[in-house]
């Protein structure tokens, strides 16, 4: 909230490139030469290893950061269990998997002082965090910076912001990311998230299975869809805070619980780290968007920005799908969605403005919002947006006034009891399809007639 919060997110250095071997000391000479790990590493620091996928794991998808840091992360006291708050985990077995199209308004307004830890709001999920499979959706309303770190071993963190700027100090050092940017913390990375507006809203995918990858491109080609060089991980920084204004809160999510200890010095202390298993960001006005210019809507597949595969080639447990601002040309085309039924399950929220498949306007898709279809739950242009589609003169068409996304997973989502009974559930979503009128008129020159 401070200016100075928001001077230093603005002046942020970064390191480009997904999925790179970067390296990086905040001073000089912290960074072994040649070795992982020197008999004595440099500066007295300590080296250490952070794992995100198997040691043996091909080396296409290995992922692990080695860490030069002022204290092993050893070094800690023992953790003891803290409330959960509105955090829940897979497996969810709590309420029945509902076929129903359901759609949420924003989070009420949270207490003052709630941090981002404390203003997450689990909506569902599916898999199972101990077998690392499956993934859940996540809400945050946050009113306040952190003080305390938080690391989630259960999976990788996908924070959306929808409303307020976020500073996040992460062991790897600062990362900024507003409205329109998406940041990922690998999983088991310690991080704080500051705010930089009077408060922070948006959606979270916790991504228990395989790491989010840049997704193939296929016959797109070497280019296109996110670049690489556009997502931005750290330069390292560090906090050398040894306990002097009391003990800092490091809280630990494991196996769908909270554990929280009191370290005697900030765990933020790395000075140098080499390696991928990284934070980073990515601005999604970025995306190049690719589409028909012939006809026909392609599948929203088209707009992968981060896939998260599953042993079945072509079958990811979780996609992240962005609806950026682009120009339909389609000739003979219904532009919008289709109507659908699709196998995989859809949670989509809204970063700003409106979505194509839906009417704007208060009541319905609104940012903050967001909305489920699950497995086979036919969905579609509701009767509005079909309306208009259908008779609309098939101009070139800039679509340009809102930010979706939607977070595609291969099982359905099993919503938390609090997300099935919330206030914010909008009673009539089924509404939105009434009224689509019968228009078959069967000609009597068919030769069917
Ligand atoms: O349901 C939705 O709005 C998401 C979606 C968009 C699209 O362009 C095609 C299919 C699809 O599921
Ligand atoms: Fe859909």
């Amino acid at each position: 909230m401070s200016g100075d919060a928001r001077k230093t997110a603005e002046g942020l250095a970064h390191l480009s490139g997904f999925g790179n071997e970067h390296s990086s000391e905040a001073v000089a000479g912290a960074l072994p030469e040649g070795r992982n790990s020197p008999q004595r590493a440099p500066l007295g620091l300590y080296a250490e290893q952070l794992s995100g996928t198997a040691f043996t794991e091909p080396r296409a998808h290995n992922r692990r950061s080695w860490l030069y840091r002022i204290r092993p992360s050893a070094a800690h006291p023992a953790f003891t269990r803290t409330g959960n708050g509105s955090i829940r985990t897979a497996p969810f077995t709590q309420s029945v998997p509902d076929p129903n199209r359901l759609r949420w308004n924003p989070l009420p307004e949270p207490e003052a002082g709630t941090d981002f830890v404390a203003g997450l709001w689990t909506l569902g999920g599916n898999g199972d965090a101990t077998q690392r499979t499956g993934m859940a959706v996540h809400l945050y309303h946050a009113t306040a910076s952190m003080e305390r770190v938080f690391s989630d071993a259960d999976g990788e963190l996908l924070v959306v912001p929808e409303r307020g700027g976020l500073l996040l100090r992460t062991e790897f050092g600062l990362l900024h990311a507003e409205p329109g940017h998406v940041a990922l913390i690998p999983r088991g990375v310690r991080f704080r998230v500051e705010l930089l507006d009077d408060d922070a809203r948006g959606y979270v995918c916790e991504n228990y299975g395989a790491p989010f990858q840049l997704p193939d491109l296929g016959p797109i080609g070497a280019n296109g869809l996110a670049n690489a060089r556009d997502f931005l991980a750290p330069v390292a920084a560090y906090e050398d805070d040894e306990g002097t204004a009391g003990p800092v809160e490091v809280v630990n999510k494991f196996c769908g619980n909270l554990w929280t200890a009191a370290y005697d010095h900030s765990p933020l202390d790395v000075v140098a780290w080499h390696g991928n298993h990284v934070p980073y960001v990515y601005d999604l006005r970025r995306f190049n968007v690719l589409g028909t210019i012939s006809y026909d809507h392609p599948d929203p597949s088209i707009f992968t920005v981060l896939t998260s595969p599953s042993d079945t080639p072509g079958l990811a447990g979780v996609d992240f799908v962005v609806f950026a601002p682009r120009w339909l040309v389609g000739e003979d085309t219904f532009r919008p969605p289709y109507f659908h039924r699709n196998v995989m399950s859809e949670y989509m929220g809204l970063i700003e403005g409106a979505y194509d498949a839906k009417a704007a306007g208060q009541g319905g898709f609104v940012p903050g919002g967001g909305s489920l279809h699950n497995m086979m739950s036919a969905h579609g242009p509701d009767r509005e947006t079909f309306d208009r589609a259908s008779g609309a003169e098939l101009r070139p068409q800039r679509v340009d006034d809102g930010l979706a996304f939607m977070f595609e997973t291969r099982w359905p989502v099993t919503l938390t009891p609090h997300a099935a009974r919330a206030e914010h559930l909008q009673p009539r979503y089924d509404d939105v399809w009434q009224g689509l009128e019968r228009h078959f008129a069967p000609s009597p020159r068919h030769p069917l007639h």
